[in-house]
């Protein structure tokens, strides 16, 4: 009523008034018709044109709103995740002010004070510029706690595999944010369209607005806001059930169940399946890697032959020349010199918070050096040279990365959470490097084969073992046709009994030619596949050799004393 009598108070908003009375009369006089009964009369206003008319602004306002709202949402939470501070500050002073204001002054705001400024729109656009204005502050915060809900190892895993930030964003965190990010926006969208009332302020012929027209004349009160509450209801039910269906969307834990099968499920029946026709017998169980068939052209075989591995072994293919890293004050990697030959396969040992683990990721720039320099297969990765001498980072760091083609295994798998086991080995081929889908699928596929999972390859990884996942994440690195494999602690976050498979893995990698260097407190391993053992503290090599002598006859005090305490752990566990 406040917004009617604001609207009665000016020359336009009563022409509005008689305009909108004239197009009620109609309405108006069929209601006097049937005024003998309320129920009556409350459906026939609740299926009125009049109405839903002004429903159909309302739906269309918080429709266009909300896009519009979730984009810059989305372009605010990234600033606002922006390492510059100014960029920060810029989206969080906007969200500030937006937040902090009533939603009605910024709509009456926009409706008066633009046209200063040359800018008029008619009352409907303003109400999408303001709802939309006023939706990017909200659902910024609401996508920002969405992407920091995604754990980052996950992102660290989509640049491993050279996926550069956008499409990282595109395909690894978002789907997986939208989990936390859908609940809000819900929400955001239902208080939108009951909120499009306010819009009357500015002249917006919409459904609360319409109603009050209607009372203005009739006085029915109850019948009319009745009929206009459930036209609210019906729309808002309709954002809960599309919210509803967008969260089962994206809801890991769902079981991934094919078309029909929940009707077949209920009914004992499948859509599209003739009567009698035996229902497919479940996936074989995949077999375990020791008792997997190596064919002759076994797919590790062929990816070690096309990296090199085999033809010009011995050949230097990691070069590390004094390479250092600090943390602050922490140095972290003080001076490591170190070559890897083709096909060599090197295991890094030491204690925790030695540097092993931030000197593999320096090999593939996920993160960058302080000063030395490091190059694979003779380049240089994520730097270029400067003419006077000297190297300078590079911009395209992610097409750098998947040039080098050095496929990476982390300790936690990092497996993306929303994709299948086959779909986590095929999302660099097909988006990084082009590969066309039928073709990375069938790579995926036998891939997947050659870790001894070819029976889950749909499998989402939170049902597979640890063990499991490790051999997918394997597949995962081996599928972008890896010149270097880095193993970061594989099997440290593994039951003992699924070590074994995982090893046997790498093994078999390992026996193929591949290059590869190896983080692992695993010594029986580096004992018989190593063919160098370097063993790091405090930032620096303290001694490297062959197992025979680092493992079995150190030189080293400080190697005697850390191999004597995980013997003794191996011993205990
Ligand atoms: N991003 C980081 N920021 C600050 N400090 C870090 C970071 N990454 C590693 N460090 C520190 O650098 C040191 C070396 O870590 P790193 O993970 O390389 O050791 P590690 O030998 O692999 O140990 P672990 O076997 O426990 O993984 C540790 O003290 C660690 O706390």
């Amino acid at each position: 009523m406040l917004a009617l009598a604001f609207l009665a108070s000016t020359a336009e908003a009563q022409a509005q008034v008689s305009a909108a009375l004239q197009e009620l009369s109609g309405e108006a006089d069929a209601a006097a018709a049937v005024e003998q009964h309320w129920i009556w009369e409350f459906f026939s206003y609740a299926a009125s044109e009049f109405l839903w008319v002004g429903a159909w602004t309302a739906v269309k306002i918080t429709a266009l709103s909300m896009a519009i709202g979730l984009v810059l949402g989305l372009g605010l939470a990234l600033m606002r995740l922006s390492r510059l501070f100014v960029v920060r500050a810029a989206a969080w002073f906007y969200i500030w002010i937006v937040r902090g204001t009533p939603q009605l002054l910024q709509l009456v705001f926009i409706y008066d004070a633009l046209p200063y400024i040359g800018l008029k729109f008619d009352s409907f656009t303003t109400a999408v510029i303001g709802f939309a204005l006023n939706q990017a502050a909200f659902s910024a915060e609401i996508i920002r706690g969405g992407i920091l809900s995604v754990n980052k190892a996950q992102s660290t895993a989509a640049t491993a595999l050279g996926m550069g930030p956008v499409l990282t964003l595109r395909r690894i965190v978002l789907p997986q944010a939208m989990r936390s990010i859908l609940p809000g926006v819900g929400n955001d969208t239902i208080s939108m369209l009951k909120l499009t009332s306010i819009a009357s302020i500015i002249f917006v012929n919409e459904l609360t607005f319409r109603a009050q027209q209607i009372v203005g004349q009739n006085f029915r009160f109850f019948t009319v806001f009745a009929a206009a509450g459930l036209i609210y209801l019906i729309l808002t039910s309709a954002i809960s059930i599309a919210q509803s269906w967008a969260e089962a969307r994206f809801d890991l834990e769902r079981e991934r169940r094919p078309r029909g099968e929940t009707l077949r499920r209920m009914f004992g029946f499948r859509l599209n399946e003739k009567p009698g026709e035996d229902v497919p017998a479940p996936k074989p169980l995949a077999v375990s890697p020791a008792d997997a068939h190596v064919s002759d052209d076994d797919v590790f075989r062929s990816l070690a032959t096309s990296a090199g591995g085999i033809a010009k072994r011995g050949e230097p293919f990691v070069v590390c020349r004094n390479v250092q890293k600090s943390y602050g004050d922490r140095v972290v990697l003080n001076g490591i010199d170190m070559t890897v030959a083709r096909g060599e396969v090197v295991v890094l040992l030491g204690p925790s918070g030695s540097g092993k683990s931030t000197f593999l990721r320096t090999i593939n720039h996920l993160e960058p050096v302080d000063w030395g320099e490091i190059t694979v297969d003779g380049r240089h990765v994520g730097y270029a040279p400067l003419p006077g001498g000297g190297l300078k980072p590079t911009r395209a760091l992610a097409k750098a990365r998947a040039d080098a083609r050095i496929g990476m295994v982390f300790q936690h798998f990092n497996l993306f959470n929303h994709l299948s086991a086959l779909e986590n080995v095929i999302e660099a081929p097909i988006r990084v490097f082009g590969i066309a889908p039928e073709a990375a699928r069938a790579l995926g596929l036998r891939l997947l084969g050659e870790v001894g999972l070819a029976g889950h390859a749909d499998h989402l990884p939170h049902r597979l073992s640890g063990g499991q996942q490790q051999r997918v994440a394997i597949a995962r690195a081996l599928a972008i046709s890896p010149k270097l494999m880095l193993f970061d602690e594989p099997t440290s976050a593994l039951d003992p009994e699924l070590v074994g498979e995982v090893l046997q893995v790498m093994r078999k990698l390992a026996s193929a030619g591949m290059t590869m260097i190896v983080v692992t407190h695993e010594i029986r391993f580096a004992r018989e596949v190593a063919d160098r053992v370097v063993f790091m503290d405090e930032g620096v090599i303290v001694e490297q050799g062959p197992p025979s002598e680092v493992i079995d006859n150190p030189s080293q005090d400080r190697t005697r004393r850390f191999l004597r305490v995980v013997e003794r752990a191996e011993t205990a566990s």
